[in-house]
């Protein structure tokens, strides 16, 4: 699904445009975005962003530093755009690791606070964002793996599954899922698309349906997780295994990508048809009750 938004982002320039339009210019460009200089090894910081980028290698860690927990604030998700914009243009920069400087936890998902008793203009700009982060993961050109060194529920485990492949700490205290209905809330389409292209609609049907938080040895089963690996190991073994994946010409992972395009774009026409059935029924449902 990722290599599908890839291919159609190389193939098709209205997306490409589309896309920008939706990137960070608005809000993101107002904030002061860390630069990556042209040489050998490189670090750009924001206040909650670090990146290193390694020219040698082609490889980029993303180290999310957003105390307590790497909750996905509006400020936060916009340094991740900018971040992921400026490596993005950088074509030396092939792959992209990221992973949490916070202790114990990955990315706790959206921030609460961010969209509790806010004005709707400040919830439309944070939901925008949301958005934006997916689209650039799943959208990006690079490699991405997600380094999950802690805790990852809600749009934590959404941020990991944009990415090409998922590294998890094996520490049974970590969770993993998508928690959303014990949280009283109902995970958008796109949530649930991202997780069944990842592990199968009757996984995500169990999921979702019950708020399921997953121990790695859990999620390495219904393959949430690829891979398991001590805690301290999580960063090195991601590098490692990023050069596996650079290793293969990135002409052949457009040739998968057309198939998983076609799916999506299959899988975005029924969800139309079912919201519009649904509209039709209720309207429907409410006129035999006037007669
Ligand atoms: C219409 C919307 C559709 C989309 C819907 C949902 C998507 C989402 O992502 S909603 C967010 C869901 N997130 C969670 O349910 C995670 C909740 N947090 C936790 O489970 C734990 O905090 C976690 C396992 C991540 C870490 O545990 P601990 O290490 O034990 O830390 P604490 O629980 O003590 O938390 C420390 C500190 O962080 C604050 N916190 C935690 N999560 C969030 C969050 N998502 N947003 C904002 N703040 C968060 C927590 O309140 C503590 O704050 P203080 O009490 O001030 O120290």
């Amino acid at each position: 699904m990722k290599m599908a938004l890839r291919a159609c982002l190389r193939t098709k320039p209205g997306l490409t445009a589309l896309l920008s339009q939706l990137s960070c210019s608005g809000h993101a460009a107002a904030r002061r975005a860390p630069a990556l200089v042209a040489q050998r090894s490189s670090s750009s910081t924001s206040q909650k962003i670090k990146v290193d980028f390694d020219q040698s290698s082609g490889v980029a860690v993303m180290h999310m530093q957003s105390p307590p927990v790497n909750s996905l604030s509006l400020e936060f998700l916009t340094d991740v755009c900018i971040a992921l914009e400026k490596l993005e243009m950088d074509k030396s920069c092939r792959g992209l690791v990221v992973t949490s400087s916070q202790p114990k936890v990955f990315s706790a998902g959206l921030d609460i606070l961010d969209m509790y008793g806010k004005s709707p203009e400040h919830c439309a700009e944070f939901w925008k964002a949301v958005q934006e982060m997916w689209l650039k993961f799943y959208g990006s050109n690079m490699i991405t793996i997600a380094a999950v060194n802690g805790s990852s529920p809600a749009g934590g485990c959404l941020l990991s599954m944009t990415c090409d492949y998922r590294i998890m700490a094996d520490n049974p205290r970590y969770s993993i899922g998508l928690n959303e209905t014990k949280l009283g809330i109902v995970a958008p389409f796109w949530f649930k698309d991202t997780m069944v292209n990842t592990v199968g609609h009757r996984a995500t049907e169990m999921a979702l349906q019950l708020g399921l938080l997953y121990s790695p040895a859990e999620a390495l089963k219904i393959g949430l997780v690829d891979q398991l690996v001590h805690e301290d190991q999580v960063l090195t073994t991601a590098t490692e295994t990023m050069t596996k994946w650079l290793a293969i010409p990135g002409i052949l992972n457009i040739s998968y990508t057309c198939h998983f395009f076609h799916l999506w774009c299959c899988n975005l026409v029924c969800t139309i048809c079912s919201c519009v059935c649904q509209v039709i029924a209720a309207k429907k449902i409410h006129l035999s009750q006037d007669f």
